[in-house]
């Protein structure tokens, strides 16, 4: 498996730095993150600092984990260590003859990139935590929670989660969280299925793993427009391709830690965690016991943050 290291950099506008690959080389044409594969005995950083010193004259002095992901071309297997750097010295200039260009966050979505790349753009418009409702709480409880959470600025992308709320309750309920959430610059998913997420409007989808692979073995395509978001929970490899195979966006991986929620689930631990990120086509959260204190872990691992409920939720008391 070819590893790559990926260099994500920003100037003070908080745009992005894009290369375009040359014509004859794979993937020609299109537009790139600096970056270059790992030569034998280099690690990320090593990597990193090499390619962006030789494609662009630039000196990385601090970066972090945004995500690791596993493509697979027809022609080749890509494993692409993302780094967004922090800090640099240098002004980027296209030293191999490359064409660079400045491209503003919302304009990712619209630049021909390999295909691998659409995850490293939905990494870049994600945050770092993915609140979950907790699933016994009224709807009182849930709204007075949410906004607790919004007010503490933990929750700009919510997933509403009440199993044994009837379907009619659930949507109305996401209904009067919609307007809660968007005031805040939030983003809402339903944990239900595609067509009733859809009909109250909400921003995503969040499937369970089970209506994931319904979905797959009827041979469905992604079930909601590009735009919304696409999300599902998985336990293991075969599930993370499922959800490459539908076309996710992100991915929430449990369970992690042990948990109060599913005390019965033995937890995957970090190092287990990490390898299968790696292997991974999405972002993934981390679900299971995570608290904050958790996050940095989660993005050593490759991830792209921690999910949760009792550790993200603010309760309204
Ligand atoms: N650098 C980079 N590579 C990417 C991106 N997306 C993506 O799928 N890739 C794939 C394409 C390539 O097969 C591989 C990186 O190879 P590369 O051609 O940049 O490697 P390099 O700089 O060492 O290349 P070379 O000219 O020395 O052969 O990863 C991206 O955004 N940036
Ligand atoms: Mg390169």
């Amino acid at each position: 498996m070819m590893q790559v290291a990926v260099a994500v950099i920003r100037n003070a506008d908080g745009e992005v730095l894009l290369a375009q690959r040359a014509a004859h080389k794979f993937q020609g044409g299109l537009w790139e993150f600096p970056g270059g594969k790992l030569e034998p005995g280099e690690d990320v950083d090593a990597a990193l600092k090499r390619e962006c010193g030789e494609e662009l004259g630039v000196e990385v002095l601090a970066w972090e984990p945004l995500i690791t992901l596993t493509h697979h071309y027809p022609e080749l297997s890509v494993v692409l260590h993302v780094a967004l750097v922090t800090d640099y010295r240098g002004e980027p200039q296209g030293l191999e003859g490359q064409p660079l260009t400045w491209v503003g966050a919302e304009a990712l979505g619209d630049v021909d990139f390999p295909a691998a790349n659409r995850s490293i753009v939905a990494a870049l418009q994600l945050p770092s935590r993915y609140v979950i409702t907790p699933a016994d709480a009224s709807p009182q409880v849930v709204m007075a929670g949410l906004q607790a959470t919004l007010a503490a600025g933990h929750g700009s992308l919510v997933q509403l989660r009440a199993p044994r709320l009837p379907k009619a309750q659930l949507l109305s309920l996401a209904k009067r969280l919609l307007p809660v959430c968007h005031a805040a610059g939030a983003r809402l998913l339903v944990n239900t299925d595609p067509a009733a997420a859809m009909s109250v409007g909400a921003d995503g989808v969040h499937l369970s793993e089970l209506m994931l692979r319904r979905l797959v073995q009827a041979r469905q395509a992604r079930p909601v427009p590009k735009g919304r978001l696409l999300a599902a929970s998985v336990h293991d490899v075969e599930g993370l391709a499922l959800a490459q195979r539908l076309d996710c966006d992100f991915v929430v991986l449990s369970p992690v830690a042990a948990t109060a929620s599913h005390p019965q689930a033995k937890p995957l631990g970090w190092t287990v965690f990490a390898d299968w990120v790696r292997q991974a086509g999405q972002p993934v959260y981390a679900l299971g016991g995570m608290r904050l204190e958790d996050l940095a872990k989660a993005k050593a691992a490759g991830a792209q943050g921690i999910a949760g409920i009792s550790g993200l939720w603010h309760d309204p008391h």
